[in-house]
């Protein structure tokens, strides 16, 4: 399997390349050649099988001759060992023909392991047959970070570092990036949002000498790893309910766009996917592109869903990729556009070709509050508040009652103690093994958010040397 630039100007590169590229060199996203499609029969041949085992099925096509059966086996197997779930990503009904896919059960507590743990062990894996060492720079808006952090502590051939919007998460989600204490991870604090932080890091990506110098590597959903992890969630899911027999619907609490896109992944290898529902808090670009074709940037307001506090949403270019037919003159002409004023306006083709597969609402604080409160009284379940943006936005488009809408879960309530409390009157506890979050040291470093500050502190503390590091 080989992989293209949405900006057309990369290297084409194969799996474990794309791994370890994290952003293509021409500032594009990778996208494979072609997709791997699975017949009827072959999705029907799911029903029954373990998460690893569908995810082995799922991921292989994409990893192609990169990294050898038995190895993506064994990496698979291990990852989803972690999950505190038997099922790793159960179904739980929350009404009539709608349902909760909870994707919280890894370690800590967000959607966000379900890829991070097999990237970890991709990435070890590939260093440890190049003999080399990789430099990872990844931006969070809460949960990212501290996913990457718990899958790579430790780990010998990467250093970590992670840029977070300082006093715009929850404590929990801070604690869980600050309190690591092994030498290779790096909490950065910025004085910033989100889109900030993701600013930098792409900025770190497209200097090219940094890049060079620190062996730089990528955690976010920018690497093509994470998608393809998260289109396992799909099919299990989907299957359970009775595809490829019914076509299912998924509502998915949209910040960047990865998650979601794992979903049209899916739809396009074969999976009868009704409606895809891009649900946002009342940061709502995506919402305000599909409704009038302008993707239009404005300031990012604080919400209880912080971790979907996003405006610049990266995976959208892959998704304008794909439905302008793959046209890279068209992508690089928008990008442009957003980077000189904030904003670009699709055409019509391309605007037609995302509403016939995707839906959006957007859901606002009250809306959400009232939603974890409503589910709670109705169905004795307790959702996080991205969740609850998720359960209104299916609520509101939801077309065909007959479909199953699949609500993605994709953190554990305990994550946002405070939202959860105000909305709901329960404070949701933590799980055992993080019982003691709250009493561990933290350990961060402040820093202004600015790529030359990032990149002069990355430089002196990363251990990969090569040519030019002072
Ligand atoms: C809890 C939670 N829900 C939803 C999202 C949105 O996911 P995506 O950025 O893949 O759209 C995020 C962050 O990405 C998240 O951490
Ligand atoms: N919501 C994310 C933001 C980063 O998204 P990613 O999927 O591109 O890593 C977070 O919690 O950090």
């Amino acid at each position: 399997m080989r992989y293209v630039s949405t900006r057309g100007q990369a290297p084409v590169l194969d799996f474990a390349d794309v791994l370890l590229t994290g952003l293509a060199a021409d500032g594009g996203l990778y996208v494979p050649e072609t997709w791997p499609v699975m017949s009827k029969a072959d999705i029907a041949a799911l029903a029954g099988l373990s998460y690893p085992q569908v995810a082995e099925r799922i991921i292989a096509p994409f990893v192609g001759d990169a990294i050898a059966p038995a190895a993506l086996r064994a990496m698979i197997a291990d990852a989803y060992a972690q999950f505190r779930h038997p099922a790793v990503a159960p179904l739980v009904q929350t009404g009539p023909n709608d349902w909760v896919l909870e994707l919280f059960h890894g370690p800590t507590l967000a959607f966000k392991d379900v890829a991070m743990l097999l990237l970890a062990r991709l990435m070890d894996h590939v260093l440890e047959e190049r003999g080399a060492r990789a430099t990872i720079v990844g931006a969070t808006s809460g949960d990212t970070g501290g996913a990457a952090i718990e899958a790579f502590r430790g780990r010998a051939r990467t250093d970590v570092f992670i840029l977070f919007p300082d006093g715009r998460v929850s404590d929990v989600q801070r604690r869980q990036m600050t309190t690591a204490s092994e030498d290779n991870v790096h909490a950065l604090a910025l004085s910033g949002n989100f889109d900030d932080c993701q600013a930098i890091v792409k900025g770190l990506f497209n200097d090219s000498d940094f890049r060079r110098q620190v062996a730089l590597s990528g955690v976010n959903s920018i690497n093509w790893a994470r998608i393809v992890a998260q289109v396992v969630y799909y099919f299990t899911s989907a299957v359970a309910l009775g595809a490829p027999h019914r076509p299912v619907g998924f509502t998915v609490p949209t910040g960047n766009f990865g998650d979601i896109f794992a979903g049209y992944v899916a739809a396009r290898m074969g999976l009868p996917i009704d409606r895809l529902v891009i649900a946002t808090n009342v940061n709502d670009i995506l919402a305000r592109t599909l409704e009038t074709g302008r993707y239009e940037v404005r300031s990012v307001l604080p919400t209880t869903s912080p971790s979907m506090d996003i405006q610049v949403s990266s995976n959208f270019e892959r998704l304008l990729f794909e439905t302008s037919g793959r046209d890279a003159g068209a992508v690089n002409r928008w990008m442009d556009g957003l980077k000189q004023s904030g904003s670009f306006t699709l055409d019509d083709a391309t605007l037609s070709t995302i509403r016939r597969h995707f839906d959006a609402a957007r859901t606002d604080e009250a809306e959400c509050a009232a939603t974890i409160k409503r589910v709670l009284d109705g169905a004795g379940y307790l959702a996080d508040p991205h969740t609850a943006v998720g359960i209104a936005a299916a609520r509101k488009v939801r077309i065909d009652a007959g479909v199953p809408m699949i609500t993605l879960s994709t953190a554990h309530p305990a994550k946002f103690p405070d939202a959860v409390e105000a909305a709901a009157g329960i404070r949701p506890a933590l799980p055992a093994w993080l019982a003691d979050l709250h009493e561990r040291r933290e350990r961060f470093e402040r820093l202004p958010a600015e790529t030359a500050a990032v990149a002069a502190h990355i430089r002196k503390a990363t251990r990969v040397v090569a040519e030019g590091v002072e």
